[in-house]
């Protein structure tokens, strides 16, 4: 079983691929903390960002591992544990820049093919059901307006102790939209084969209930009217 779920910041991808994953005893592989993970390291190690062969450089070099735990997803990157440093404002800022180069989205998506190769896995990002996972057996394109992303990105940024202003929050998330919507490769696409699902006006229960509806218990898609 494969399940691929693409969308914008916020839209609640990582929530509902989480509870997928329980629901269904499968792998949530969660691609945007490997992508923040490089640019952590990166930050860390004071690395222009703009210099694509240091960069790449980098990428070769670094080891990220995900590690799952009582449905929580760990991230370690060379072997120290960032999964809380992977989530603050300035790699989020960052990460677009980052994933915008090409060799560095070739290794990444091959780390998550070889995943994908050995077991049944749900999971999120950007371009997961056009590069990563291009015959996954659902793929879900999930949104939510620009105002309520950004609102429970900032509540959710509010409840770690950040101190945060609601409009930088919803412009730097109208960035990150922009920059990984005008990539050239890889980039944020609903596809024709995508089910979308504006989530809006849904609670993650009723998120988690539509897809569960959509796949059917013999595995087969039920037809949306
Ligand atoms: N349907 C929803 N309604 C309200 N809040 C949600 C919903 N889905 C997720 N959230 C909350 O919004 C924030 C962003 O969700 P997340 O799943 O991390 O989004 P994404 O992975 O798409 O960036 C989290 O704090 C999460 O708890
Ligand atoms: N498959 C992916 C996943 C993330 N990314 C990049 O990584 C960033 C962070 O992804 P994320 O899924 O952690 O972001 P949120 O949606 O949780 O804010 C995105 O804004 C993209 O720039 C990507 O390019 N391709």
């Amino acid at each position: 079983m494969k399940i691929a779920i693409d969308g914008p910041a916020g839209a609640g991808k990582s929530t509902l691929a989480r509870r997928i994953a329980e629901r269904l005893g499968i792998l949530y592989v969660d691609t945007g903390a490997m992508y923040r993970a490089l640019t952590w390291k990166a930050l860390a190690n004071k690395v222009n960002l703009k210099d694509k062969a240091e960069l790449r450089n980098l990428a070769v070099r670094t080891d990220i591992t995900l590690a799952y735990n009582m449905g929580q997803v760990r991230v370690f990157c060379d072997g120290t544990e960032v999964t809380d440093e992977i989530r603050s404002p300035e790699v989020s800022r960052w990460v677009p820049v980052v994933a915008a180069d090409e060799e560095i989205r070739a290794i990444m998506v091959e780390k998550q093919q070889a995943i994908a190769r050995e077991q049944s896995v749900v999971m999120d990002g950007r371009d997961i059901g056009l590069c990563v996972l291009p015959d996954a057996d659902y793929k879900f394109y999930l949104t939510a307006s620009l105002e309520e992303r950004a609102r429970r990105r900032a509540k959710e940024l509010v409840k770690k102790g950040y101190k945060v202003n609601f409009q930088e929050v919803k412009e730097e998330i109208r960035e990150r939209d922009k920059l990984d919507t005008e990539r050239l490769v890889g980039p944020l696409t609903v596809l024709p084969d995508s089910i979308v699902i504006d989530t809006s006006d849904m609670s993650p229960d009723e998120v988690v209930s539509r897809v569960l509806s959509l796949i059917g218990e013999d595995g087969n898609v039920i037809q949306v009217s």
